[in-house]
């Protein structure tokens, strides 16, 4: 059973599609990295998954029972949507209390330790219009948290936290994940979905255009070697000999993207070493994730 799976979901306003037929299967224990640009329909994705809008298309199922059902499902999800859905005016522990009776929760430790988790301690009688932008971010997902969720909704989770507490907050789901529970969050950052997720779903206009493994990541990504020379015809000669397939670049310089003699540039400067072409630069050039990313939706 999938935990989450939606089915040619679809969300119009007017006759904008704004999420166009997007089928997802999220499997047990595993983090779904949803990624877009701002206005792509992460959000409102996964507020169609929460119940919270109604598909103009398609359909959910939450472990395995259609949303919107039965209420119990729940009680096994937590969510993070905006940061800023804190009461404004109620401390921190004041606002995880409302939750904690929203939960009917019994351990009166759920709260303290959901606190300490998020390393919000210093914070806890501090009035959440007071908190900086990453902490109330922590306090989302201390919310999100408290109730030991089995599946976590998660929209740009780490907006607003500073390079450490990013760190922190991967490997918390990642964790979590360990211990079985399941994640989908959503990023526009291509480089911290990577990092964390298992799965990567692009989507873009409202449409999934891609999904895969972050571990297929590498393969996807654009490599060649950059050779420039004093005689590039010389070097274009030599590499036509050799039976060396490459191009010249708009710097006039040569690329060569096979991966047979990528993997051994060493031979490459030999050879131009050895026809006295005069080897002035020698690199591999790797694209970065964001690139792949821009590339992946232009084409
Ligand atoms: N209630 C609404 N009425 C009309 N258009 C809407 C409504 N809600 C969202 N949209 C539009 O739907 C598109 C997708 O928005 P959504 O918030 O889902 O994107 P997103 O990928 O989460 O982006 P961001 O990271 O900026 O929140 C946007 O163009 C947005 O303006």
């Amino acid at each position: 059973m999938m935990i989450v799976e939606t089915n040619n979901l679809t969300k119009r306003y007017g006759r904008a599609a704004v999420v166009d037929q997007v089928s997802l299967q999220i499997p047990q224990g595993k983090i779904y990295g949803f990624l877009g640009l701002n206005g792509a329909g992460k959000t409102t994705t996964m507020r169609m998954l929460l119940g919270m809008i109604n598909p103009t298309e398609g359909s959910v199922s939450l472990f395995g029972q259609k949303v919107p059902g039965n209420a119990s499902v729940w009680d096994k999800v937590g969510y993070m949507i905006e940061s800023t859905c804190a009461y404004p005016d109620l401390s921190v522990v004041e606002n995880l209390n409302i939750f904690y009776r929203y939960h009917g929760l019994k351990d009166k430790d759920v709260i303290d330790k959901v606190i300490a988790r998020l390393k919000l301690d210093q914070y806890r009688d501090i009035q959440a219009s007071h908190l900086s932008l990453g902490n109330l971010q922590r306090l989302g997902l201390a919310r999100a948290l408290m109730h030991s969720p089995e599946l976590l909704i998660l929209d740009e989770p780490v907006n607003g936290l500073d390079p450490a507490g990013i760190v922190e907050i991967r490997h918390l789901l990642r964790e979590l994940s360990a211990l079985g529970t399941t994640v989908l969050i959503s990023s526009h950052l291509l480089s911290e979905i990577a990092k964390v997720a298992d799965t990567i779903g692009i989507i873009h206009h409202g449409a999934l255009i891609k999904e895969l493994e972050a571990n297929q990541l590498h393969e996807e990504i654009d490599r060649k070697l950059i050779l420039n020379s004093h005689d590039n015809v010389r070097v274009a000669d030599l590499l036509h000999k050799n039976g060396i397939p490459f191009r010249t670049n708009a710097a006039s310089e040569i690329e060569i993207m096979d991966c047979q003699w990528m993997s051994e540039p060493e031979r490459i400067a030999e050879m131009v070493v050895a026809g006295h072409a005069g080897l002035t630069k020698l690199f591999t050039f790797e694209e970065d994730l964001e690139s792949y990313f821009l590339r992946t939706i232009q084409q």
